[in-house]
This record gives C-alpha cells, structure tokens and sequence, in this order.
C-alpha cells in the first residue's frame, strides 16, 4: 500500500474575499513526485504555499479545511510553524541565495537549528551539496560567494540549502523556470533521484516538465481540482474535457 504524506480535505483558501482554492480534496503519497499543473492564476502556487503555511505570510489569507501531514492537522492551533517548514521545505522559481559564501548557504538552516560544531557543519554541507548534484562543481570553491555561480547552479545550491535541515518534504514552485534547458535537464534528473528520500511537490507551467518527472499529476483550473491521477494516465486518457483541451494546448 502506498503511504500518503499530505491528506488535504475540502481546503478553500480565501485571501481577502476571493475564493483562491475551492473545496480541494487531493492526497499526496510519500517518495513519488506530484506535480501542480494548470493555467496561470488557477491556484497551484497557492495549492503549494498551503502545505508548509507559507500563505500565513499573506496578510488576510485564510483557510478552511484540514491539511494532514503523516495524520496530523498543519493548521491545528499550537503547531510549531518553524518545525512544519524544516519537514517541508521549499525551493522557489528564481534561484535566491543569500550574498555569502556558498558554505555558508548550506550551514545556514543547521546553525539555526543549533549545530554549531564545524566538523558536523562540514559535513552537512558536503552531503546536501553531493545530493543536490553540485559537489563536485563547487568542492574547491566553498568560500567562493554563492551569486558568482551560474543560475543553474545557484538553484542546486538553493536545493542544497533546503536538503540541509533534513526535510521530508520538499516543495518546489518552478523551480525551473529561470533555468537553461541543460540546467533544466540536470534539475529534473535530480528530482527523480531525491524521490528516493524525498516526497515532492512541483509546480510546474511546461507540461512535458510534468509528464517526465512526475508520477502524479493534480490538474488545477480556476482554484478547483478537476482531475488527478497517475501522470502517464493523466496525460494520455483524461477524463475531464477541460484537462484534455488544457494539455492538448487547446487553452491555457
Ligand atoms: N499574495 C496574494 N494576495 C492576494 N491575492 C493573491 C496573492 N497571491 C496570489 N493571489 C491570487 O490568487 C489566485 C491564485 O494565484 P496563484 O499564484 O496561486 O496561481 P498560480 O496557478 O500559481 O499562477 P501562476 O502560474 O501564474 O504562478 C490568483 O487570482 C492570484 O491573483
């Protein structure tokens, strides 16, 4: 039996009065990669942001609804926000690294948890950047400033960054978008090794994006989930019209 990470219940989400997420039912299994698709403006970076409650940054957003993680309400009164966003961490469109060293990217989350002892810094940093694919790019240049590398490996970094706290979750909002095809290619091979430790949610614009390196697919149109299934299911015998006209490039 596949194991669900995220069980999100009848979820609306409101930012002022507008309706942004209507009645959203969708569960999210561990270790595979699901991907958000759908027209822009229909919710999925909203979709996203609910599952580490980065919309609680947005003055006068609200939710209702439940979004379980391993069983548990994220919403539920007394939950530790900064301990919900070590599990889920998230990775943005554009590549966003602190003005510092490359080392000092990746030691940032630990140290704020607490590690303190070079050694283990050293060493945490070594294995996120191996596991975020750029080690061996950047193994002789850990004091170099993290806004010298290319775009591509700036967003590895980032990936590095959020590996670091030891995420279970990781969400990943376009994460290529500002990237080059090759950088494109190199993230995407990555996603499917981090599937392995990881469960991961992208949201994505490119559809062939989506078929490649997902293993589901939550189709979103106008705040409201209109079908989700399997990715190669999805993509090639859909049953709502609208995903049909959507990936066919009928709209959208
Ligand atoms: N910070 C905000 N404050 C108010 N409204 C917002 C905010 N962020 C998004 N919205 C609105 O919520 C709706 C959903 O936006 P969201 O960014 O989630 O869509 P999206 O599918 O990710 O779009 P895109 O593909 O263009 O990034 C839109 O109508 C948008 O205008």
């Amino acid at each position: 039996m596949e194991e669900i990470k995220f069980k999100i219940s009848n979820l609306n989400l409101y930012y002022g009065t507008n309706r942004v997420l209507k009645d959203i039912n969708l569960e999210i299994v561990a270790h595979q990669v699901t991907a958000l698709i759908g027209p822009s403006g229909c919710g999925k970076s909203s979709l996203l942001r609910s599952l580490n409650r980065m919309n609680d940054l947005i003055p006068g957003a609200r939710i209702e609804g439940s979004v379980l993680l391993d069983g548990e309400d994220i919403y539920r009164p007394g939950l530790d926000v900064a301990d919900l966003r070590k599990r889920v961490g998230m990775v943005f469109q554009r590549p966003n690294p602190f003005p510092k060293s490359i080392f000092e990217n990746v030691a940032y989350g630990p140290r704020r948890h607490g590690i303190r002892n070079r050694r283990v810094l050293a060493e945490i940093v070594e294995k996120s950047l191996r596991e975020a694919a750029l080690w061996d790019e950047v193994k002789d240049s850990l004091h170099k400033p993290a806004l010298q590398l290319s775009g591509g490996q700036q967003q590895r970094l980032c990936i590095a960054r959020a590996l670091a706290v030891e995420p279970e979750v990781l969400l990943m909002d376009e994460p290529c978008s500002a990237l080059d095809p090759i950088s494109t290619a190199r993230v995407e091979d990555l996603i499917d090794e981090l599937k392995r430790d990881y469960t991961i949610v992208i949201v994505t614009h490119n559809m062939q994006q989506a078929a490649r390196v997902s293993q589901y697919t939550a189709f979103l149109w106008d705040g409201t989930l209109v079908e989700f299934g399997e990715t190669g299911r999805l993509f090639t015998n859909p049953v709502r019209k609208e995903t049909e006209d959507y990936i066919t490039g009928r709209y959208g």
